[in-house]
């Protein structure tokens, strides 16, 4: 069986939540959330860096798992604890900057092909998506659904794993049957009309992570 090269992280990294401020992580680790990431698009490391300081220096205080996604360099430089890549980041990055600095690393996988590369990569963990459709983002692939979850999960035994996309609180148990170690979200918290109450209900079923 294949074993990460990058840092560790739990098996079961459990609730997710993937947010585009600040503001979402504080308010998200002021009630329990452990796993999170910082996901904002499209801007330089310049108009990011400022963010991305605020929000891993949260994450320490909280001794929580914040992933910055896209800006490996950043994360590096302010020592996130983990980054987030797609597969076309990955060509392009200094991956071995990331692992000699300790930081872990997440590979977004949509297909049996990207796991694969994903594989080769031996990131801390693999993200398997999207599951179910998604208005958050724009995707070329189709949604894989649960079936095709369950057969990834099953052929990537005990790696530790991340589903997303579409994950609502209704869908997430069906999700959390498949034996995936975590569930990654972003409107199912941010679009919620109550946000406290949906991050509550998923922290009781996937978990804030294990330590
Ligand atoms: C946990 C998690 N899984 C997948 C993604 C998607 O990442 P990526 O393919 O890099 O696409 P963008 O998020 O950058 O649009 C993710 N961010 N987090
Ligand atoms: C960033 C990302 N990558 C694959 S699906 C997705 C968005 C997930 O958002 P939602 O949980 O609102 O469907
Ligand atoms: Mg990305």
């Amino acid at each position: 069986m294949i074993q990460p090269d990058f840092p560790a992280v739990p098996q079961r990294l459990g609730l997710y939540p993937v947010v585009d401020s600040v503001e979402w992580i504080a308010r998200l680790l002021d009630v329990g959330v452990r796993t999170l990431q910082l996901r904002i698009k499209d801007n330089t490391d310049v108009e990011v860096e400022a963010n991305v300081i605020a929000a891993i220096a949260l994450g320490h205080r909280y001794r929580a798992r914040l992933f910055i996604n896209d800006y490996w360099r950043l994360a590096v430089k302010h020592r996130a604890y983990g980054v987030h890549l797609g597969q076309e980041d990955l060509a392009v990055t200094d991956l071995d900057a990331i692992r000699d600095a300790g930081l872990r690393l997440g590979v977004s996988t949509h297909d049996d092909m990207e796991i694969d590369v994903a594989l080769a990569v031996k990131p801390s963990y693999i993200a398997l998506g999207h599951v179910f459709p998604t208005q958050t983002k724009k995707m070329p692939s189709a949604p894989q659904g649960l079936a095709q979850l369950a057969g990834h999960i099953t052929r990537l035994n005990d790696y530790p794993t991340v589903a997303i996309g579409g994950i609502s609180l209704e869908r997430a148990p069906s999700v959390l049957a498949t034996g995936v170690g975590s569930i990654a979200v972003v409107s199912a918290i941010t679009q919620a009309p109550d946000w406290q109450l949906a991050t509550a209900q998923l922290l009781e079923m996937a978990g804030a992570g294990d330590e």
